[in-house]
C-alpha cells in the first residue's frame, strides 16, 4: 500500500499535483508597467490525493488556504501553477468541464440559509439542480421523496421557505440539494461552523451516514481538528497555504509528527496528550503576501532551529502519510512516503 493511501478505498478520484494559487492584490496598469504588483499566495505548492470513498479532513486556521483549495478542486479557480486531475483526467475551470464531470461534485457551504434562494420553497430549491439537468417531472418527484427521507426532512418542511427553518434543517436542505444529482464527491466547506453545538453532531452524523449509504468521497473543511476527528479517514493540516502534515486520522491524533499539528492538538482539552502542556503558539500568522523564508512555520514553531529559517523542508515520509518538517517528531511505526 502506498504511504498516502487511506484505510478505505484506494483509487484516486482527485490528484492535486504541486498546485499553487496566487491572487494579484494590486493590478493597475501602473503596477504592471513598473513591476510593483503584489501577490498573495493562498495555496502554495500543494500535492494531495483524495481517494474513492474516503473522507479527507482539511484543517487550518483562518486564511490558511482551505477555501481556495476547495475552489480549485471544484473548478471555481484555476491553478496558477500545477495540475488537478479527476479520474486521471486533467480538469480546468468549471465552465470548461463537461456537465457530467460537474454533476459529480456536490458542494455544501458554511451558511446554509445564504445558499438557498429565499424566494423559493424548499421543494423548489431541492428540485432546481434536477430541473436544470433536464430530468423528467416523475423522475424528479421520485428523487425528491428519496432526498427528503435521506436527510430526515418531512413533506411538511418541503413547503416552507429557508427563513422558516432552523440552521440544522437548512443545512439538511443544502445537503439534499448537493446530493440530488447523485454526485460521487461532496466538498463541504465548514458545514457545521455556523450551527449550534448541539446541532453540529447531528449534521456530522448525517454526513457519516450518507457517506456510507451513498459511497461518497468527501472533502470536509474545518477550522478545528476536533471537528474532523469523528468523520475523516485522513486529515491534512494547512498553514499559510501549505500542507504541513497529512496522515490517517487516528495516527495524526495519537502521534502527530509536525510541531504545528502537535500544537493544534494540545489546545484541544479532551484530545491533547495526557498531562502534556498546551503549546501556545506565539505571534500571528505571517502575511501570505510576504511569507517567511525557509519553513513558513518557523516564526511560530516552539522547536525551530536556526536552519529552519533557511531551508524550506521537503516532505518526510511517515507511516501512510507525510510531514513537512526538517525535524519531525518521531514517527515510530515506519517511514518512506514519496509525496
Ligand atoms: N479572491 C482573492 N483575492 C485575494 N486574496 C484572496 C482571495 N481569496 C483568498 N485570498 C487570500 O488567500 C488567503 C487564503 O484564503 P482562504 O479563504 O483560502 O483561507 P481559509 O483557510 O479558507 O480561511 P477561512 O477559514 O477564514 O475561510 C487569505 O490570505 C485570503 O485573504
Amino acid at each position: 500500500m502506498s504511504p498516502q493511501q487511506p484505510t478505505t478505498g484506494s483509487t484516486p478520484v482527485f490528484e492535486i499535483e504541486s498546485v499553487t494559487k496566487r491572487f494579484a492584490l494590486s493590478d493597475s496598469l501602473l503596477d504592471r508597467a513598473i513591476g510593483t504588483r503584489e501577490f498573495v499566495t493562498a495555496v502554495d505548492d500543494v500535492s494531495l490525493t483524495i481517494h474513492e470513498g474516503e473522507t479527507l479532513g482539511l484543517v487550518g486556521e483562518s486564511g490558511s488556504g482551505k477555501s481556495t483549495l476547495a475552489n480549485l478542486i471544484t473548478g471555481l479557480y484555476e491553478p496558477t501553477e500545477g495540475m488537478i486531475s479527476f479520474d486521471g483526467e486533467p480538469v480546468g475551470h468549471v465552465s470548461a468541464r463537461p456537465t457530467d464531470v460537474r454533476s459529480q461534485i456536490g458542494m455544501v457551504f458554511q451558511n446554509p440559509k445564504a445558499s438557498i434562494d429565499p424566494r423559493m420553497s424548499i421543494r423548489d430549491a431541492i428540485d432546481e439542480p434536477m430541473k436544470a439537468q433536464g430530468w423528467s417531472r416523475s423522475r424528479r418527484e421520485d428523487r425528491m421523496e428519496e432526498l427528503l427521507s435521506l436527510v430526515n426532512l418531512s413533506e411538511h418542511h418541503a413547503d416552507r421557505y429557508a427563513h422558516e427553518l432552523s440552521g440544522g434543517q437548512a443545512q439538511r436542505v443544502a445537503i439534499a440539494r448537493a446530493v440530488a444529482l447523485e454526485p460521487r464527491v461532496l466538498v463541504l466547506d465548514e458545514p457545521t461552523s455556523a450551527l449550534d453545538v448541539s446541532v453540529q453532531a447531528k449534521i456530522t452524523n448525517l454526513l457519516v451516514e450518507l457517506q456510507e449509504r451513498l459511497g461518497l468521497t468527501m472533502l470536509f473543511i474545518a477550522h478545528d481538528l476536533s471537528v474532523v476527528e469523528h468523520i475523516a479517514d485522513r486529515v491534512a493540516v494547512m498553514y499559510l497555504g501549505q500542507v504541513m502534515e497529512v496522515a490517517p486520522t487516528e495516527q495524526l491524533f495519537e502521534r502527530p509528527t509536525h510541531p504545528y499539528t502537535s500544537a493544534l492538538l494540545s489546545a484541544i482539552p479532551e484530545v491533547g496528550p495526557d498531562g502534556g502542556e498546551t503549546v501556545i503558539l506565539e505571534g500571528d500568522i505571517p502575511s501570505p503576501v510576504n511569507p517567511p523564508n525557509g519553513c513558513v512555520f518557523h516564526t511560530r514553531c516552539p522547536i525551530a532551529r536556526p536552519e529552519c529559517a533557511e531551508i524550506n523542508p521537503q516532505y518526510e515520509g511517515i507511516s501512510h502519510g507525510r510531514t513537512k518538517c526538517l525535524y519531525p517528531i518521531d514517527d515510530e511505526i515506519e517511514s518512506g512516503a514519496e509525496q
